[in-house]
């Protein structure tokens, strides 16, 4: 039975709001529930109650048994670290061994002293995995105590260069937790009871609920955190997930760490805190100046809630200047990227750690916290401790209902929320994360100032070697042509239409325009100019896939080398992308080879007086050139009803690129959603019949680049534009990837994060599903108006996608159970449980779409 059969199945009991996914088949009660997710190693032997005292107790763990022994898969950090290697490991009272097999008798392959391991920690390198790091040299018994919180001790600090690591996989979850709670109990160096060779700084970092705050945090995460609402109690609930979604933060926004020393932020019990700050800096006793990210004055936090400014956006200070940083999750403030002063490790790596070193833990907060470790484990395997941790697991959905019911959200057409606001939403995201062409964007004035951006990268012949200058002037928005005086001269010199009065070639001021209430290009203050240059010039230093030569080269290979403006009329501006304008124009004249044009390949070849959409790019401005040059391929070669048509391309000089494509004059779906009344719904303007309409076109578009291995990657109301006659059709491939048979996974996180897939957020491989979990966004879309968690900062919006999983409606009981059904198979966390495109496609949800007559009136806010 097809996935969505089973889900219209479903009774009408199951769906009161959608859930999470069923169980994978097969799984273990323990295992299904943690299925794909990385939980932070905080759990100690259950049987073993926390010890009281400070780290230096010498008491001796009680050994609840003798041998541990399994299979295993391991490697090094050696020679052949590529490889896993099958292994039998034994873990007796002295040695943890390695064997080829299970024949103990035969020679071990390795065999590490229990009094060699100084450390052991979760590590996120595979599933069910850990880290064991053991020391060559003798382990003094002499020396001092392994470093407690805060102490920054250092002394009896082994070299790291005689320092070896393992990585450890058992089978599963639960295996994992034996090993981890065996070892820890009978490796001295890690139960306190040894001196310690370990010099590495430990800080707890955790939220103490006395004082209501972060403590121990590096400062600019303390900040974020601060300003992105994530409490304490999402802490307390998640820290792993939280330390992920700041690190992501972190990385996409280019918040640089300043010094290059290997931090860990671990995960264990404490005092205050369930974490700590590892540093392996011998001599710093500081733990902020231990964590690799930006100083904490560096970073001040806009204050949305009582400003205009982009809610999403933070202010950065540096010593070069000011920038923003931040998602920018309104679409005119893009990010930016470049790849000068790649700075890959300075990113904190995050590695829970398996410790002992804590003391007292019988306090409220310790058992919080403690709950917490488990509850993160919850989620990969049922705690041994039960009802404490489950009931607990359930905690950040339950903050986010609060919290949304705190904040109770009325939609308003946009026209009416920009009137009574007098500005555009705040809250609606501006821009995806990163723009594969337009890692520059033009933006609010900022100082360049890079930083590397590791595993960022779009399609398969994208560098790693990115990285972010956050809201840089780097490229400048075209000139609107009707803006300009010098139209003729400077920028598009098609011909504007000729409305027989001057008046009609001025420029309609951007912001009036109908078509574009909320796409503003950002102004570009006159003194960016000069930072546009430094970061052109920056970019240039980068060592791009393919060389320019070879970029121009390719481009020329699939467009018009030649000046087009006589064979269009500009007409006007229909919006503003972060790679270039895009005008409504009119086809006066054929391209001249037009037996080569590929829209001779369309079904309805172009004609003279067609209106078409032309997007115009200044290539000199684009730091990701391949980019659009692979944008152009993937829309050349996707020719389908639900595809933005795109006709032909002309490098009119060698830095202005035109792509004309068809034009999509009903506007794209967010125009739709944020303009037309709600007809007294509380949220939508829209029927489930229209969004089942438009959804199911959406779908075929998807499963036609899906069938080619082409995942969009963005899709979000923003990509899918419409016409008078109702076709739907997706745009926008700059994100687009081709699976191929010998990389049929990605990991680059790119797309927008409120339409994120879970493993996406999670930094997880993934494929087309990804897709999949975007249109169920879109489809919350057209019926709450938003996507889920719009209203938060991105920060605590990433925390949520990847704790709670699949989101809740605001009202499910007044929706179909077609469509809430229809949610659950695409908002489904567990990607195997999650519908392809062609599932949804006979998903009975669409049965109820309506004509593509009735979905006029959706387009009467534009006339
Ligand atoms: N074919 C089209 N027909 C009508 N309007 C269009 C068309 N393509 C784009 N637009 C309008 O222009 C706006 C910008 O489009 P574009 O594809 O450049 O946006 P973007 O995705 O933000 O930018 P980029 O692709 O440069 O990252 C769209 O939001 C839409 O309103």
């Amino acid at each position: 039975m097809s996935l969505s059969a089973a889900a219209n199945k479903i009774s009408d009991n199951d769906f009161q709001n959608i859930g999470p996914a069923p169980r994978p088949p097969g799984m273990m009660k323990s295992q299904a529930s943690g299925y794909n997710q990385t939980k932070p190693i905080t759990r100690f032997n259950t049987n073993t109650p926390p010890r009281q005292g400070n780290t230096r107790s010498v008491s001796q763990p009680t050994m609840y048994f003798k041998k541990r022994a399994g299979w295993i898969s391991c490697k090094d950090d050696g020679l052949l670290s590529f490889l896993w290697q099958k292994r039998y490991m034994v873990l007796n009272d002295s040695y943890l061994i390695l064997y080829k097999n299970d024949k103990v008798a035969e020679d071990p392959v390795l065999q590490i002293p229990l009094t060699s391991i100084v450390s052991v920690s979760r590590t996120q390198l595979k599933q069910n995995c850990f880290e064991l790091v053991r020391s060559n040299e003798r382990v003094s018994s002499s020396s001092n105590s392994i470093a407690s919180s805060g102490s920054g001790s250092s002394s009896g600090g082994t070299d790291s260069s005689s320092r070896k690591t393992i990585y450890i996989s058992p089978k599963t979850e639960q295996e994992l937790h034996n090993w981890l709670d065996s070892i820890f109990v009978k490796c001295p160096l890690l139960s306190g009871v040894s001196s310690p060779t370990n010099f590495t700084h430990k800080v707890h970092v955790g939220f103490d609920p006395e004082t209501g705050s972060f403590v121990g945090m590096p400062s600019n995460w303390e900040k974020l955190l601060k300003h992105s609402r994530i409490t304490g109690e999402d802490w307390n609930n998640d820290s792993a997930a939280v330390i992920q979604v700041l690190q992501f933060y972190q990385e996409y926004n280019g918040i640089s760490n300043n010094n290059n020393n290997k931090s860990n932020i671990s995960l264990a019990n404490g005092n205050k805190a369930q974490s700590h700050i590892q540093s392996q800096s011998l001599n710093n006793n500081n733990s902020d100046n231990n964590i690799n990210t930006i100083n904490s004055d560096t970073i001040k936090p806009l204050n949305y809630k009582n400003s205009n400014s982009n809610p999403k956006d933070f202010k950065v200070t540096g010593n070069s200047g000011t920038k923003s940083a931040g998602f920018s999750s309104q679409r005119s403030t893009p990010l930016s990227a470049s790849s000068e002063n790649a700075n890959a490790s300075s990113k904190p790596s995050i590695t829970p750690l398996y410790t002992k070193t804590s003391s007292p833990q019988h306090s409220k907060v310790y058992q919080q916290q403690h709950q917490h470790s488990h509850m993160q484990q919850s989620m990969n395997a049922q705690s041994p401790t039960g009802t404490l941790y489950n009931k607990k697991a359930a905690a950040p959905r339950d903050y986010y209902n609060q919290h949304i019911q705190q904040q109770p959200q009325q939609y308003k057409p946009q026209q009416q929320r920009q009137q009574s606001s007098g500005q555009v939403n705040p809250h609606r995201p501006q821009h995806n994360m990163v723009n594969p062409y337009a890692l520059n964007k033009p933006s609010i004035p900022s100082t360049v100032s890079q930083v590397t951006i590791p595993k960022v990268s779009n399609l398969d012949t994208q560098n790693q070697n990115v990285t972010l200058s956050k809201l840089q002037p780097q490229r400048a928005a075209p000139q609107p042509p009707i803006s300009n005086p010098n139209f003729k001269k400077e920028g598009l010199s098609g011909n504007v239409v000729n409305n027989a009065s001057n008046q009609q070639r001025q420029p309609h001021p951007v912001a009036q325009h109908p078509t574009q209430p909320l796409r503003q290009a950002p102004k570009k203050p006159e003194a960016d100019s000069k930072k546009d240059v430094a970061v052109t010039k920056q970019r240039k230093q980068t060592k791009p896939s393919m060389s320019n030569a070879e970029i121009m080269a390719k481009l020329k290979s699939v467009t018009f080398n030649n000046d087009p403006s006589s064979y269009f009329n500009m007409i006007e501006k229909a919006g503003q992308g972060a790679s270039g304008s895009v005008y409504l124009a009119q086809r006066i004249e054929l391209p001249c080879t037009q037996e080569d044009s590929d829209s001779n390949t369309l079904d309805e070849p172009p004609q003279i007086g067609d209106k078409v959409a032309i997007k115009q790019m200044v290539l000199s401005k684009q730091p990701r050139k391949e980019l659009i040059v692979n944008e152009i391929l993937v829309m050349k070669d996707s020719r389908h009803k639900n595809i933005v048509n795109f006709l032909e391309a002309y490098l009119k000089t060698e830095d202005d690129l035109w792509v004309v494509m068809e034009f999509m004059e009903g506007g794209s779906l967010t125009d739709i959603i944020e303009n037309s009344p709600t007809n007294g719904s509380e949220h939508s303007p829209m029927t489930e019949p229209q969004i089942a309409y438009i959804v199911r076109e959406t779908c075929q578009g998807l499963q036609f680049l899906h069938d080619k291995n082409i995942i969009h990657r963005d899709i979000k109301s923003d990509n899918v534009l419409l016409d008078t006659r109702a076709r739907v059709k997706i745009t926008d491939f700059g994100f687009c990837a081709k699976l191929t048979d010998k990389r049929s996974k990605r990991a680059t996180m790119v797309g927008t994060p409120y339409w994120m897939a879970p493993e996406v957020v999670k930094q997880r491989e993934y494929d087309e599903k990804v897709d999949v979990w975007s249109l169920g966004i879109m489809t919350i879309e057209m019926l709450e108006g938003e996507p889920p968690y719009l209203n938060e900062d991105p920060l605590k919006a990433l925390y949520l996608i990847a704790t709670n999983g699949t989101p809740k409606l605001k009202s499910p009981e007044s929706l179909s159970l077609e469509i809430k059904r229809f949610l659950s198979v695409c908002l489904c966390v567990d990607v195997r449980y999650r519908a392809s495109t062609e599932e949804l496609l006979h998903h009975t949800f669409f049965s109820m779409a309506c004509e593509s007559q009735d979905l006029t009136p959706l387009l009467d806010w534009k006339r």
